[in-house]
Formats: structure tokens, C-alpha cells, sequence
């Protein structure tokens, strides 16, 4: 694994101290294990007066994992290891670090922890990594500093930190709406087996959602609304069923931004995928298979045509942000 150590002060200041990036499991640190998700649906609505746009978004977690550990420090410091490490942001913009400002700020209480980050979720990937790290840096800092903070508590915390936050907190699989961060859990009745292609460089969110507003520029976008066929599938584990069903509106705008993509979905339904889509807002693709078996060879056919520059496999559902 590639590692990239870089600890820096919230002033911007560069740390020493690599000796910090250690994992969890003494007693005075605390590591959360938070999954990626998918969007299985992504149904939006028009622009709203606040620039956000009204969703109708199935959340699934995947098991595909960050860790964040939590340690006592003198101050707010951040490091981040794995792929991806160099281009997430150390200093006080990282969501990781937002999450402790924010939940040292309710208590009145100076956010001095050190936080390491364990990256395995692409980085501007469209599948919630920077959310994810967000949701655990405020489990793990509500831990280590005994706050016994409830389910709802956090969930509040969350939703100040982003859209995404709070499904990376509860995990599973639900509906969101609003912007995404009022959540309903929904059942699933089995595993699902998905390969995730990660595409050269990321996709900026709201670049994607101002392609979305630019394609749809002068055409009156229905409120969206859950597809009863795709919750049924979800919640009967029939993954023929769940195929038909995938649907994501952010994808003609991620493919506008990164036309190049076209091909890695064709190339994944070619090896044997029951459907293809882009993870939210892009740019990784994600590909549902039958069995486990058959992820293994969409992921080595994805690698093998270079349209991507690694592959994962996973399965879901995924549990939410937890202690470890
Ligand atoms: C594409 C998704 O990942 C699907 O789950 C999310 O909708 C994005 O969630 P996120 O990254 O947590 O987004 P936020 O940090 O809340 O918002 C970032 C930017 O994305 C756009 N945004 C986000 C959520 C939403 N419902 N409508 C939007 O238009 C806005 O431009 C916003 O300024
Ligand atoms: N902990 C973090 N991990 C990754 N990126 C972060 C983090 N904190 C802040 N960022 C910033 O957020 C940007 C988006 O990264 P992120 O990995 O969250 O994208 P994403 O997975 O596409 O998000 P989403 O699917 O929620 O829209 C990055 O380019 C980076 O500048």
C-alpha cells in the first residue's frame, strides 16, 4: 500500500511525528471503521432556492472501508494514509476535522485530538469518503472523549456536515430525502456483489450538479419519488431484479463531465454485470453482479481493458460508522 504521511496543524503548519499514524487499539485511542455507499437510486428533483436539489436517494453501504483514529494531541491534527492520501485536503477543510470541530464546539470543549485516516473509499469518487470520514471522526471523538452523545444527537451533527454524513453514520441501506439527509432505513433480504472501477482523478459534487442544472436548463424536473420496484428488489435480495432497477440521474451529467466513462460501462456489462451505473456523482462506476465469483472476473476484465485505474470488489449491505 502506497503511504502518504503529511501531519499539519489547523494553521497549516507541517507536523513531524509519521510515529502519530498508528492504528487503533490501546487505550487511549479509539478507531471507527465507516463503509462506503452506493446510490442505487438517485432520483432529482429542480434547483432549489438554497442551490440544493430535492432527492429521492437509495443508500447502500458497501464493504469497502475507512478507519479513523482518534487520539489525545495538543491540538487539531490530521494524517492520512492509502490511495488516494495526497489529494485529501490536512488541514482544517477536511470533514474528519469539521466533525470534531464541530462536536468540540456543542460541549464547549477544545477539539485537541489527533485523527489518522486510513483511506480504501476513491477520493472524490461519488461514494461518500470524505462523508464517511466525517461520520467516524465523530463517533471515534465522541468516544474518546466520553460524551456519550445519542444516535440523534449525532445524526444532527451530521447533517450540519453534509448531505451525505448521516447514511455514512447509520450504514445499511435506506431512503433519503431532502437533500439527501433525512433518512428512512430500508430492508434487504440479501447479499448484493458489486465491483467499483475507480476512474483517473475525481469528480467535483457540485460541478456535477451544475451539469445537471445546465443539461436540464428549460425542462421542468418532476419531484423524485422511490422506485417501488427497486425497494422491492432490495428487500426481497433479487439481484436480477435490483439490476433492471438501478437508476441514476446524475449519471448523463457525470458523462458529459467525463464522456470517457461510456466505455468502462460498457466494458463491465460486456464481462458479465447485471447493470452498470456511475456511483452518484461519479467518477468511480459501479457494476452489480450475480455471485461472487463472477466480481472477480468484471474486475479483472475492467483492469485488464484500462479504462480504470483499480478495481474493488465488495458486498453489501454494510454496518454503519463502528467502534472497533
Ligand atoms: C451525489 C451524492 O453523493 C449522492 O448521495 C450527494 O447528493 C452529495 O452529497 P454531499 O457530497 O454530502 O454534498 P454536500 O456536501 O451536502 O453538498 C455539496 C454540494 O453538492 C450540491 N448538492 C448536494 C446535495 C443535494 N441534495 N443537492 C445538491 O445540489 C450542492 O451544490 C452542494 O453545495
Ligand atoms: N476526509 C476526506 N477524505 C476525502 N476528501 C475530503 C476529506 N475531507 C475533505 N475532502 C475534500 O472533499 C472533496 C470530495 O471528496 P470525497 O471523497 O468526499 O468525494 P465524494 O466521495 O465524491 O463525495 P460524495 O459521494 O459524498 O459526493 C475532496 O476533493 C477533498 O478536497
Amino acid at each position: 500500500m502506497s503511504v502518504t504521511e503529511n501531519g499539519v496543524t489547523e494553521s497549516g503548519v507541517r507536523e513531524g511525528g509519521a510515529a502519530e499514524a498508528a492504528g487503533g487499539g490501546g487505550a487511549d485511542t479509539v478507531t471507527v471503521r465507516v463503509p462506503a455507499k452506493v446510490n442505487i437510486q438517485l432520483g432529482v428533483g429542480g434547483a432549489r432556492p438554497d442551490g440544493y436539489h430535492d432527492l429521492a436517494n437509495v443508500f447502500l453501504a458497501v464493504s469497502l472501508y475507512d478507519r479513523v483514529t482518534a487520539r489525545p494531541a495538543d491540538t487539531l491534527t490530521i494524517t492520512c494514509e492509502g490511495p488516494g492520501a495526497a489529494q485529501v485536503p490536512l488541514d482544517g477543510t477536511n470533514l474528519a476535522a469539521r466533525a470534531a470541530k464541530l462536536l468540540a464546539e456543542r460541549h464547549g470543549i477544545a477539539p485537541d485530538v489527533h485523527l489518522h485516516i486510513a483511506k480504501e473509499i476513491p477520493v472524490a469518487g461519488g461514494m461518500a469518503g470524505g462523508s464517511a470520514d466525517g461520520a467516524a471522526a465523530l463517533l471515534a471523538c465522541d468516544t474518546l472523549w466520553g460524551l456519550g452523545s445519542s444516535r440523534a444527537e449525532l445524526l444532527e451533527l451530521c447533517a450540519r456536515l453534509g448531505s451525505d454524513v448521516p447514511f455514512s453514520l447509520v450504514g445499511g441501506a435506506a431512503l433519503g430525502v431532502g437533500r439527501g439527509e433525512r433518512l428512512t432505513p430500508l430492508e434487504v433480504g440479501g447479499e448484493f456483489h458489486w465491483v467499483f472501477a475507480v476512474a483517473d482523478g475525481g469528480l467535483s459534487t457540485p460541478a456535477v450538479y451544475g451539469e445537471f442544472d445546465r443539461l436540464n436548463e428549460g425542462v421542468r424536473v418532476p419531484a423524485p419519488k422511490a422506485s417501488e420496484p427497486l425497494l422491492a428488489a432490495l428487500r426481497t435480495g433479487d439481484a436480477p431484479a435490483l439490476g433492471a432497477a438501478l437508476s441514476n440521474d446524475l449519471q448523463p451529467a457525470a458523462l458529459s463531465l467525463r464522456p470517457s466513462l461510456a466505455t468502462t460501462l460498457t466494458t463491465g456489462r460486456a464481462a458479465g454485470a447485471l447493470a452498470a451505473l456511475v456511483s452518484g456523482s461519479g467518477p468511480t462506476t459501479a457494476f452489480l453482479a450475480s455471485d461472487a465469483v463472477s466480481a472477480v472476473a468484471i474486475a479483472r476484465a475492467l483492469l485488464a481493458s484500462g479504462t480504470c485505474v483499480a478495481t474493488h470488489t465488495a458486498t453489501s449491505p454494510a454496518a454503519g460508522a463502528t467502534v472497533l
